[in-house]
């Protein structure tokens, strides 16, 4: 989502939540204590062979698929497990009622917006009166914000305190924080809580099946298997910790861990996160921030802001919004692949849409050491991912650089950019600029090198984008056919374009030869 800069005073605490024990008289979810011996003991078996495997290496290329397969097996197998634990879950809207009473009662200005169901959104904000463009529409102070900060002064302070892991990884920190607070029926966040989401969209949430959507776009295949690999080894992780550190003993979350619930906290964060500035105003730490968190996304700018004195995030309109509309923010400049993979959604106008393309230069290239070296300077590994983005300029300068190292031959390398002829910073940076260029010769490799790539990367999709244009607009097509094909549809396009600029800067290097 948004994010913060502005630096903050001190002024008031979130407050703390009631004690707790790791009773399931505490709270209503069923916990794993309750399980048969048997299934306590097949559950820990499967726990520790899920860390095994997914403590190994991962496979890059294809072969990240590979071990999968076993990976979703073991979770499938444990989540069957751990199914009679299943909560009962409420249905959202029954808590909207409490959530802006709680919100009220703590000094929220809820006037101007309403909680709205849209079709394909989810729930958001709908404007209750007309508002102008650069208008405040939200007050969200610190106090009810769940942050790194609250949770390191809640019960699972000792744990973060002691785990390596908690203390490097603040998304994960608050997951746990926000489920332990779930747990907790005294939680002082308990009517935010409750009207949050159940489940998400996110790939996270998919089977194997759903996951073949994405084989035609390979990168974000990689990165949703990337991401069920590292929530299930962060799970099996925990799982282990929280049984066997004595710091636990005491946490709701020890009796109440399963796969599940591990993955709605992990979703909750990953979705909803933001990053404010930290009490002491030094450096910033990630929060949950009520109510603000029910806007969705558009194109734009950011428009949210921390105020110091207030402490708390402020939130101002993108545009006019007319009474009864949807009041939409921007999250931040994130490609259909980001918004798939980390929120469950795809934007179709994404303007920030672009597309990775993983580059690298052979070792067995004669040339490799010549044009390592150069690319070093240049702050570039000889083999790494770029980006090729929507609009009018689909290369940007660290791959144009790339590509112009990549097409260089011996002479060039030798007699411009080694030894007593290597050159300046100012002439290095030249090398990222479309409008500087060393030979028509070496710009025409260049071109012709990503017309080519493009070209089979763009038929390599299974279908045609015809295809995809008509799933994506299937009224009956399921969430997950309907996102995949619309992100495959936003792909194809940013590969034509590049094609078609490719054509354009070869052909103009034949004008200018004219
Ligand atoms: C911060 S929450 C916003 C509130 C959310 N819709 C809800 O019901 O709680 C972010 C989630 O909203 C949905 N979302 C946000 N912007 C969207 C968009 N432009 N199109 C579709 N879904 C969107 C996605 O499910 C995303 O994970």
């Amino acid at each position: 989502m948004g994010r913060k800069t502005k630096k903050n005073t001190k002024t008031t605490q979130a407050q703390p939540s009631q004690p707790q024990g790791a009773s399931s008289s505490i709270t209503d979810t069923p916990a794993l204590s309750e399980l048969s011996k048997n299934a306590k003991r097949d559950a820990a078996e499967l726990i520790t062979s899920l860390l095994e495997i997914c403590s190994k290496p991962p496979e890059s290329g294809a072969k990240e698929w590979e071990d999968f397969p076993e990976i979703h097996g073991l979770v499938e197998k444990i989540r069957k497990i751990q199914s009679v634990l299943a909560p009962h879950e409420k249905p959202r809207d029954v808590a909207f009622p409490a959530f802006i009473s709680w919100l009220n009662d703590n000094g929220v200005d809820t006037s101007s917006v309403e909680i709205t169901e849209f079709p394909q959104y989810g729930y958001g904000l709908k404007a209750t009166k007309d508002l102008k463009e650069s208008e405040k529409f939200l007050q969200i102070p610190r106090k009810l914000m769940l942050t790194v900060e609250s949770a390191k002064q809640s019960p699972l302070g000792p744990l973060i305190a002691e785990d390596k892991i908690l203390q490097v990884m603040p998304n994960v920190t608050l997951a746990l924080h926000l489920l332990n607070e779930k747990l907790n029926p005294q939680s002082f966040w308990k009517p935010y809580i409750d009207a949050l989401p159940s489940q998400y969209s996110t790939p996270l949430y998919w089977n194997s099946e759903d996951l073949q959507h994405l084989k035609g776009s390979p990168v974000q295949a990689g990165d949703a298997i990337n991401q069920y690999r590292n929530i299930a080894r962060q799970y099996a992780y925990f799982y282990r910790l929280l049984q066997k550190n004595p710091g636990a003993t005491n946490l709701l979350l020890k009796d109440h861990f399963t796969y599940d619930n591990y993955r709605w906290a992990v979703s909750s964060v990953m979705t909803r996160q933001n990053q404010i500035p930290g009490k002491d105003g030094s450096r910033a730490t990630l929060g949950l921030i009520p109510l603000w968190d029910m806007c969705n996304h558009t194109n734009g700018i950011y428009t949210s802001d921390y105020n110091a004195e207030a402490d708390a995030c402020e939130s101002f309109c993108l545009k006019d919004f007319v009474s009864g509309q949807q009041i939409l923010i921007f999250y931040g400049p994130r490609s259909n692949g980001e918004f798939l993979v980390h929120s469950g959604f795809v934007y179709p106008d994404n303007e920030h849409d672009r597309l990775c393309l993983k580059l690298g230069i052979s070792k067995g290239d004669s040339l490799f050491a010549l044009k390592s070296e150069l690319l070093s300077k240049l702050n570039l590994a000889p083999s790494r991912s770029f980006y090729l983005h929507n609009g009018r300029f689909p290369v940007d300068g660290d791959l144009l650089a790339f590509l112009r190292v990549f097409s260089m031959d011996e002479v060039i390398l030798k007699d411009k950019y080694s030894g007593d002829s290597a050159p300046g910073p100012e002439e290095l940076e030249a090398l990222k600029d479309e409008d500087k260029q060393d030979s028509d010769e070496n710009e025409d490799k260049v071109w012709s090198f990503l017309q080519t790539r493009a070209t089979l990367l763009l038929k390599a999709y299974p279908c045609s984008i015809e295809e995809d244009e008509s799933t994506a607009q299937q009224a009956d097509a399921s969430d997950v056919v309907r996102m995949s094909a619309q992100l495959r549809i936003g792909e194809r396009k940013i590969l034509q374009n590049t094609i078609d600029y490719a054509a354009r800067k070869k052909a103009s290097l034949k004008t200018n030869d004219i």
